[in-house]
Parts: C-alpha cells; sequence; structure tokens
C-alpha cells in the first residue's frame, strides 16, 4: 500500500482560533492544509474568500490545498494564486472551459487540480488528467463537513488509479468526505495517495493521534 498524505481539512476547525488550529496539526504531521472554499451558490454553503487563504499563507509552511467549489472560478483564480495557493482545484461541473481553467492556474505557477462528484463519472476528466497535478474524488456532496462517505466512489478511485498507472503519470490522488480510519484504508487500497479529513482530525482532542490513525498501514 502507498504511504498517505493527510491534508486535514480547517471547515471542522475552530475559526476563534484558526492559527493555533492549523500549527497544531502541522506539529501533528499533516502535510497539507486543505481549504473549502464555498459560495452558496454551486454549493449550499459559503465559506471562506481570498482573505483568509492570505491571513493562513505565513503561518504554516505547509502547501495550501485550496478546494474552490465555486460558480465561475475563472474569476478568482488570479486572487487565490496571489493569497498564496500552492494547489487550486476546481470542479469540473463548474467549468465549461476546463482545459482553459487549468492552464490559467499552471501559468500562475500553481498546482491545478480537479474535482468530480460522486455522480460525475471518471469518463468526464479522462481528457484532463495528462494537465493536471491533482485529481480529488469527492467521497461527499460538497457543502459541508461530518457527512457520511459515498462508498460507491471506491470503484472511481480505482479507475483513476489504472487510468494514472496505465499513463505513467505523476497525478497525486485525494479524497474528500467522510474520511475516518475505516474508510482510510478503503481509499488506501483503492488507490488514493491524499487523504483529506476535517471532521475526523478536528473533532479529536489529539490531532496528532487522530494523523497517524489515518496514515495506519493496518
Ligand atoms: O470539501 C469538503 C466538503 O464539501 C470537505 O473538505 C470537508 O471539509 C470534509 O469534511 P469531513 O467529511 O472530513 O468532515
Ligand atoms: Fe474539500
Amino acid at each position: 500500500m502507498i504511504m498517505v498524505k493527510i491534508a486535514p481539512s480547517i471547515l471542522s476547525a475552530n475559526f476563534a482560533k484558526l492559527a493555533e488550529e492549523i500549527k497544531d496539526v502541522e506539529k501533528g504531521g499533516a502535510d497539507y492544509i486543505h481549504i473549502d472554499i464555498m459560495d452558496g451558490h454551486f454549493v449550499p454553503n459559503i465559506t471562506m474568500g481570498p482573505l483568509i487563504v492570505e491571513a493562513i499563507r505565513p503561518i504554516t509552511k505547509l502547501p495550501l490545498d485550496v478546494h474552490l467549489m465555486i460558480e465561475n472560478p475563472d474569476q478568482f483564480i488570479d486572487a487565490f494564486a496571489k493569497a498564496g495557493a500552492d494547489y487550486i482545484s476546481v470542479h469540473v461541473e463548474a467549468c465549461p472551459h476546463l482545459h482553459r481553467t487549468i492552464q490559467h492556474i499552471r501559468q500562475l505557477g500553481i498546482k491545478p487540480g480537479v474535482v468530480i462528484n460522486p455522480a460525475t463519472p471518471v469518463e468526464s476528466i479522462k481528457e484532463i488528467i495528462n494537465d493536471v497535478d491533482l485529481v480529488l474524488l469527492m467521497t461527499v456532496n460538497p457543502g459541508f463537513g461530518g457527512q457520511t462517505f459515498i462508498e460507491s466512489v471506491l470503484t472511481k478511485i480505482e479507475k483513476v488509479k489504472q487510468i494514472v498507472d496505465e499513463r505513467n503519470l505523476d497525478v497525486e490522488i485525494e479524497v474528500d468526505g467522510g474520511v475516518n480510519p475505516t474508510t482510510a484504508k478503503l481509499c488506501k487500497q483503492a488507490g488514493a495517495n491524499v487523504l483529506v479529513a476535517g471532521s475526523n482530525i478536528y473533532q479529536s482532542s489529539d490531532r496528532k493521534k487522530a494523523i497517524e490513525l489515518l496514515k495506519s498501514e493496518e
């Protein structure tokens, strides 16, 4: 099995002490900081914007993994790049000109990622996988933390892994939503190498332990 990276989602952190919450998971062995951007249109919730990303940038050395759940992401890519994002991931469902959007992110020196919802088939990203650094498979319907993992996405992870191997690509396979030690194991077996986890890590009083359990090979 592959050694996985863990990307705690700060959506489940205590926003009143965000800096501490980020430092806590960094000390606990996190590999990325996952930042969920929601606009109240693409998803039924509103969260953060570029200002928060800019505020977070100097408080951690970890790469910032920015997950855009917004309509018309093209309009905001420059702002998130300027704010300090390392990865910017956009949803297939929100991008009519996906290739242009991915190139735009790459031209800014940022690693582009493409995201698909649970009901969106892997076929929809076959033509873009060679151009991205990360494929993010949603294992819940986006919008909220603390939802239940959708098991049918496991076969999609396997399909993406097969494409990545066949084409010999250097692309990360990330999963997001409902990740806990049990579902983490299934995702790893299916071929995921980056696990986003919000509530599982932030609801734990010992974040280091929670991260270790997600990384565990048992
Ligand atoms: O993008 C999203 C939700 O739309 C996620 O990143 C959540 O923040 C994950 O939360 P948990 O399911 O791990 O609690
Ligand atoms: Fe996310």
